[in-house]
């Protein structure tokens, strides 16, 4: 039997991820493919159906990305989201116009047929809308089946093509009954089946990673972060001892990370782990650099350096194993998302590497991995474990980094880590560690003056990363932070509180 499959279409829309992440929560496997995507490519992908995203375009500008116009031929079912059904109603002969009255916020949508995708939905349902274009004329062969006060053509549909299309944007809690409508489409209308699972997962990524390594040798870059052990999992599952795990030690970790990742990881999980100093390496080639994007490079290309070393020395792995997730891929930059950071492990690879690469996470989200880790016996603090970037403290210390800064934030860091970890028994806030701004401020200690550092303390509440939340941490607890950060750490006379979220800030400061 085939895996039902769904490729949504990126017209560049905020919510993309969100969509994916629904339709995955549906336990129906789905993937994300830039909107100009070519016929052949999508045969190749065989998709049991197609969700077009929203985007901040308008169908009538010149310019306005454009997909293949056979997608709406009735091949396959398609629903549309915002963009995606304005697209639809422009390549089938309706009419998309700017409309009077731009449309933020939620408002409540009057449903006028139930059936399809609003079987069992609510007559009177609350609904997301963001968008300043409408419909004032649907193609030939469409019917209207919802409306509002200010969107007379909230949904619209060709049932017998399978062709729907929706205003509101289903994918976000702000829509009540979002993920009964994407249910509908998914199950009701293309009759897909619920066939992904992690379980699945793990079966069918073992037999790929079989297949494609066979009986050659691998290194996995493992960083005792969630993501690069379950990676080593799954492959050591694959090609068992023909795996050799390098963690390097790049002179960027936090206080005792080597030591605590090691014994964590030496020996145990039936995993051949090996440790790389490289202390002096990575900080050699750092010395003097500021900018952000050229840090991260010169690290992701140190890093490809060492684990090069490390095969020849342990065991001529043609392949790099590594632990790239999902967002990693969609941060650095694709054909229609833009570089927000290159994430060392994707776009800050050497051009001239040698190894191929194995990254069986490289669809998943951060929560799918976590589920992953546990099916194969990660133990609970190292699959809860939060994340760590691979750069290290490389993209916490603003301007150039030194062994005396280091030392500072390291300090201060575990400091942060330790109150925090101990207030928040519960574990809601996600991810949480101290930043050196770069920034020097006067204070007053014992009657004299200081002209010192200010730690920056970042706190924040997230899903999968993508985006964040910055955490209401109680003003006991900063208190406590803030003093021990002053008392404690020499070189630190001043704490500053980060109340940035994801967007419009990022969680890391570079
Ligand atoms: N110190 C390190 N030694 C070896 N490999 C590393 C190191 N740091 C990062 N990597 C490699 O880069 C990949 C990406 O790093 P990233 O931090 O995203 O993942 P992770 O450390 O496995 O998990 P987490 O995101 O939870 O920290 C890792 O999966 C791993 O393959
Ligand atoms: O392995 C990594 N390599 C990187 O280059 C990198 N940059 C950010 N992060 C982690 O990703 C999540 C989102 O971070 P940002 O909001 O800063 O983009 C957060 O959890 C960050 O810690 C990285 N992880
Ligand atoms: N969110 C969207 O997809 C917006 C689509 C279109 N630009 C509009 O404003 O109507
Ligand atoms: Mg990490």
């Amino acid at each position: 039997m085939t895996q039902s499959k769904v490729l949504i279409l990126d017209f560049g829309g905020q919510y993309n991820q969100l969509i994916a992440r629904r339709v995955r929560e549906s336990k129906v496997y789905c993937e994300i493919k830039p909107y100009n995507i070519s016929i052949e490519d999508i045969e190749e992908f065989n998709p049991s159906a197609i969700i077009l995203s929203g985007g901040p375009a308008s169908v009538y500008n010149e310019g306005a990305p454009r997909c293949s116009e056979e997608i709406f031929s009735g091949r396959w079912p398609v629903l549309g989201i915002c963009y995606g059904m304005q697209l639809m109603v422009h390549y089938l002969g309706g009419e998309v116009k700017r409309a009077s009255h731009r449309e933020y916020g939620t408002i409540s949508m009057t449903v006028t047929n139930h059936e399809g995708l609003f079987k069992d939905i609510s007559a009177e349902t609350e609904v997301l809308m963001s968008h300043s274009d409408f419909i004032p004329q649907v193609p030939a062969d469409f019917q209207i089946t919802a409306y509002s006060d200010n969107t007379p053509t909230a949904a619209i549909e060709n049932h017998s093509k399978k062709l729907y299309g929706i205003q509101f944007h289903p994918e976000v809690i702000l829509t009540v009954e979002g993920k009964e409508i994407i249910n509908n489409f998914l199950f009701t209308i293309c009759n897909l089946t619920a066939d992904w699972t992690m379980d699945s997962f793990i079966e069918t990524t073992v037999a790929q990673i079989k297949a494609q390594i066979g009986d050659r040798k691998a290194v996995c870059g493992l960083s005792g972060g969630v993501d690069s052990a379950v990676a080593a999992l799954l492959v050591h599952k694959a090609i068992g001892p023909n795996l050799t795990c390098i963690f390097v030690d790049h002179g960027l970790l936090r206080k005792n990370e080597a030591q605590e990742v090691m014994e964590a990881f030496e020996g145990k999980l039936g995993l051949n782990v090996i440790k790389i100093d490289a202390q002096e390496q990575f900080l050699s080639k750092l010395k003097g650099i500021t900018e952000p994007e050229e840090k991260r490079k010169i690290i992701g290309n140190e890093f490809v350096r060492i684990f090069e070393q490390g095969a020849a020395k342990y065991g001529q792995g043609e392949y790099l194993v590594q632990g790239t997730l999902y967002p990693d891929v969609v941060e650095s930059g694709t054909d229609t998302a833009t570089t927000i950071k290159t994430h060392h492990n994707v776009g800050g690879l050497p051009e001239d590497m040698t190894f191929e690469l194995c990254e069986p996470l490289r669809n998943l989200f951060k929560d799918e991995v976590r589920i992953v880790g546990s099916k194969l016996g990660l133990p609970q603090h190292l699959v809860s474990r939060q994340p760590f970037p691979g750069p290290g403290l490389a993209i916490r210390i603003m301007g150039e980094i030194t062994e005396e800064k280091l030392e500072i934030l390291r300090d201060a860091d575990a400091i942060v880590r330790e109150e925090i970890i101990n207030y928040d028994k519960d574990k809601k806030v996600w991810q949480f560690f101290a930043v050196l701004p770069g920034a020097y401020s006067v204070g007053v200690m014992g009657d004299d003056r200081t002209y010192q550092q200010v730690v920056a303390v970042r706190a924040v509440g997230s899903e999968d990363g993508m985006t964040a939340t910055w955490s209401r941490l109680p003003y006991e607890l900063l208190d406590k932070i803030s003093k021990r950060l002053v008392n404690e750490v020499d070189g630190v006379n001043r704490v500053v509180y980060d109340i940035t979220s994801k967007p419009p800030g990022t969680i890391e400061w570079e």
